[in-house]
């Protein structure tokens, strides 16, 4: 590089293509290498771990310079773009021979950005979660109106949600998008670009050209804000893939209230998606997953998401699940079946994109023949449900494609294009003919060296094949003076440590019809291979309704799977706002219990109208948090459509589901304070409805005793009198009990324990009414605290009882309230006989002497008392 005084072009270039990549890293393609500089070189080399050095120097500074290997490049993009980065990619447009002969024997080559890499517009395998939809989001605005549009061009799906400012981050946190982007008066979510397009008017134009249309009519009329989300969506995927196809279906509009409400808090706290630790695994999705296919893996992801609320709808769902569930065969059938169908959808993206390889095809082919051969598997079964009737014609329709590729395909391509032999024999005869030249070249090659090798008497000349020299012949040193002589009639190209390589005319014209006809077959075969994509970029619409059906198929039989391996049931769903649960089971704790050995206590559940509100006392470690959950997690699942671990379950409705942990709970994951819980709290009172669910978990414990108990109780009080929702309150706040006797709807129930022989034994029970007792001391005895600071404890807590029995307690204020003096015990009225007696004494009547020794009875009264 140069001076900044007198920058080369190169550097001009590099400054111009920069300037274009903005914040992204720029890859800048020099030859065999990707190379960065500048700041790019020091943030790619700390995240790559790669080395950094110099190249020249700009204005008096060396400039820091790092590469990377372009064939290596995928797997470098991929680290880099993980780690939050956006790359743009700087190639060659022109050979540097081209750019010699355009321009003389000094040009520069001419460099492009061909795109920019961004974790939500990715489309290679191995930069994507094959488990995990992609997700791009852009948020949009028209006044008060908000929405959010959303493409995941790894698979073709396209959402378009309206919503208030309230409801936007609920919805991010259900799509978890992997890129995020807005103009400049977006709200506080994390985002990555956005420039331009973010207006209704620019988004209708946007969409009608996309995809042809005239009106949006057909698309649902999408609102102004929508529009322009959409509109900066598709500004943006234009502005990152410059020019190439993006695989997109025509956008969905999803109704916000189609599906219940989870906020982020509420999916950490419930682990839906992701445990505490942020995998999969230890989660609800990782343990109910039983899916054969990517795809469906990621459909269930997005199902466990964003659970219905439409009764019919979650009821079609749950129909297929039985169907496959009721027969065992059945269900093997269809999941073997699953098992062998390759990524279609992903396959068609990269397609799409110009990115795809011949396996790519390959996967078309075999994907879509699979998908036709269940639609006649499943087809064949008697009284199917009206879900499967309505995917399985999704299933079919690509015969004429699949036969071109059947015919056009060798039976397993290579991922790789550049050396060909993926198209079949047979499919093209000019093709055949070439090579079938290229083999009759290297054949008369082979002849030639055995021929070679008689007229020398040299046994050991080999003829070989290198990048630099091509075909040439190569004998030991210590034969090479017979090949020199100026008669021998080969030409002296190398000299290596032991070997000596020469050429022939014989083996020049030969070699020259090999690599001609090679170059040609190549050529042939990559022409084929853009004609197959575009033949199957022209049915998207149709591939990707296949994939989404096969991945619906995938989600219904992994229910049934699951549900069959753990004893589920099919729950009832009801419209009203009632949950009831027999013998109900947290997944995901009895799993974990089950590989110690231990055995899940299953427990009873029963919400309605008029016992809508649960409060929960018990020991620490006696099941509350997980009896909690598991309520919670029953719901989610049903109206996900899936069996619920219950021996029976009826879920009226459920429209948004709140969980809260008290803050010590949620140190985890790194926000404990109390601040964070009481405006999650707050959330909660002033977004739930009736239909909703709330799970309350040690609220309030996050601060002095006195105010945590005070807002325990207002909260209560909130949920019960005003929300009306069905609530689960798990607490240590004993004292929140006597809410029972004035609150109609909530009763007290506690997880049951037992002390045995000075031991603790937590029977993980519910049952009805309160708590006798903490047996905090107990747990800790449990845990291991040693004895003497346990036995310490203990008399501090008898000290602390006692102190409590005399002033009557933390509590002894509230019965005071005016709520509670209503039902409060008059006061018994104490004997008093001093009153007594003055009343009983008539002055007028008495003598001066009399009233006398009156005075000194009183005196003596007041003495006793
Ligand atoms: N129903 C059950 N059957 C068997 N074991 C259970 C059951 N419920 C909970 N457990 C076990 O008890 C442990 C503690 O449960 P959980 O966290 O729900 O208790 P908790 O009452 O909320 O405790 P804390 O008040 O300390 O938060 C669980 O990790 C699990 O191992």
């Amino acid at each position: 590089m140069a001076r900044a005084d007198a920058p080369t072009p190169m550097m001009q270039q590099y400054q111009r293509l920069k300037a274009e990549a903005g914040d992204a890293l720029l890859f800048y393609r020099m030859g065999d290498f990707f190379e960065l500089f500048f700041d790019d070189a020091k943030v790619a080399a700390a995240c790559l771990d790669i080395a950094l050095t110099k190249r020249g120097e700009a204005e008096g500074e060396p400039i820091p310079m790092c590469g990377v290997p372009v064939h290596a490049a995928e797997s470098y993009l991929a680290r880099l773009i993980r780690a939050g980065n956006r790359v743009a990619i700087a190639e060659q447009t022109e050979s540097p021979a081209e750019a010699r002969k355009a321009r003389g024997s000094k040009a520069l080559v001419e460099r492009a950005i061909i795109r920019l890499v961004t974790p939500g517009t990715l489309t290679e395998e191995t930069l994507l979660e094959s488990s995990a939809a992609n997700w791009l989001a852009a948020i949009g605005r028209a006044g008060d109106e908000w929405a959010i549009a959303a493409a995941d061009i790894s698979t073709g799906r396209f959402e378009l949600v309206a919503c208030g400012p309230g409801e936007l981050s609920s919805e991010l946190a259900r799509l978890s998008p992997a890129e995020t982007i807005a103009d400049a008066s977006g709200p506080g979510v994390r985002i990555t670009a956005g420039k331009g397009g973010f207006d209704s008017m620019a988004g209708e134009r946007a969409l009608k050209a996309r995809f042809g249309l005239a009106t949006l009519d057909g698309i649902g009329s999408p609102t102004r804000a929508e529009l322009a989300a959409a509109g900066g969506l598709l500004a943006y995927l234009d502005a990152t893939q410059k020019g190439a196809g993006i695989l997109l279906d025509a956008p969905r509009r999803v109704s916000r209230t189609a599906h219940m409400a989870i906020d982020a808090a509420t999916r950490d706290s419930l682990e839906l998606c992701r445990s505490v630790s942020g995998s999969v695994a230890g989660s609800l999705l990782g343990e109910i997953d039983r899916c054969q296919t990517a795809a469906g893996r990621r459909l269930l992801a997005s199902d466990i998401s964003a659970p219905l609320t439409d009764k019919g709808s979650i009821e079609q769902r749950l129909a297929l699940v039985q169907w496959l569930h009721e027969d065992a065969l059945r269900r093997d059938r269809v999941r073997s079946a699953l098992k062998a169908m390759p990524d279609f959808a992903r396959a068609l993206a990269r397609l799409t994109a110009g990115r795809g390889s011949p396996r790519d095809l390959s996967i078309l082919r075999d994907g879509l023949s699979s998908a036709d051969a269940l639609r006649a598997e499943l087809a064949a079964e008697p009284q199917r449900p009206t879900m499967l009737d309505n995917l399985l014609p999704r299933l079919s329709g690509h015969e004429t494609l699949v036969e071109q590729l059947r015919r056009a395909l060798v039976e397993s391509p290579p991922i790789d294009a550049s050396k060909g032999g993926y198209i079949a024999e047979g499919y093209d005869p000019s093709l055949d003919t070439l090579r079938s030249a290229a083999s009759d070249g290297r054949r008369a090659i082979a002849a030639l060296e055995s021929r070679y090798r008689d007229a020398t008497q040299i046994s050991s000349l080999k003829i070989r094949h290198n990048a630099v020299l091509g075909y040439h012949v190569e004998v030991a040193a210590r034969h090479a003076d017979k090949l020199m002589a100026p008669d021998s009639g080969f030409t002296h190209r190398q000299t290596l440590a032991g070997a000596v390589r020469f050429n022939s005319p014989e083996l020049h014209e030969e070699a020259s019809r090999v690599v001609e006809a090679g170059a040609h077959a190549l050529a042939a075969e990559a022409a084929h291979a853009e004609e197959l994509a575009a033949l199957a970029v022209a049915s998207a619409n149709r591939i990707v309704a296949s994939a989404e059906a096969i991945a619906r198929i995938d989600v219904a039989a992994s229910h049934a799977q699951r549900g069959a391996e753990g004893g589920w049931t099919v729950p009832h769903m009801k419209d009203q706002a009632c949950l009831e649960i027999e013998a109900g089971r947290h997944p995901v704790v009895e799993a974990a219990l089950s590989d110690t050995g231990e055995r899940f206590v299953a427990n009873d559940l029963r919400l309605g109208s008029d016992d809508r509100l649960w409060l929960i006392t018990g020991p620490n470690m006696g099941g509350k948090s997980t009896f909690l959950r598991q309520a919670a997690l029953v719901a989610v699942l049903a109206q996900s459509g899936s069996f619920v671990p219950a021996s029976r379950a009826t879920v009226g409705i459920v429209d948004k589901l709140f969980s809260r942990v008290g803050a010590s709970d949620n140190l985890a994951r790194g926000r404990s304070t109390f601040m964070v819980e009481m405006v999650e709290t707050a959330a909660i009172l002033s977004q739930a409805t009736p239909r909703s669910l709330v799970i309350l978990d040690e609220i309030g414990r996050g601060t002095s005793t006195y105010d945590g108990l005070a807002i325990a109780w207002a909260v209560v009080e909130a949920v019960h009198d005003q929300v009306k929702c069905r609530t689960l309150f798990a607490t240590h706040y004993h004292e929140l009990t006597r809410l029972a006797g004035r609150l109609d709807c909530l009763s007290l129930h506690h997880v049951r324990a037992r002390e045995w022989k000075g031991d603790l034994v937590l029977l993980h029970e519910v049952a009805d009414g309160a708590a006798d007792r903490s047996y905090g001391i107990a747990v800790a005895k449990l845990a291991g605290l040693p004895p003497k600071v346990v036995a310490r404890a203990k008399s501090v807590l008898a000290k602390l009882e006692a102190g409590r029995d005399a002033t009557g307690g933390i509590a002894a204020g509230l019965d005071d309230l005016p709520l509670f003096s209503a039902a409060a015990h008059p006061e018994e009225q104490r004997p008093d006989d001093l009153r007594d007696a003055l009343g009983a004494m008539d002055a007028d009547a008495m003598s001066p002497r009399e009233a006398l020794e009156a005075l000194y009875r009183l005196k003596e009264i007041m003495g006793r008392e």
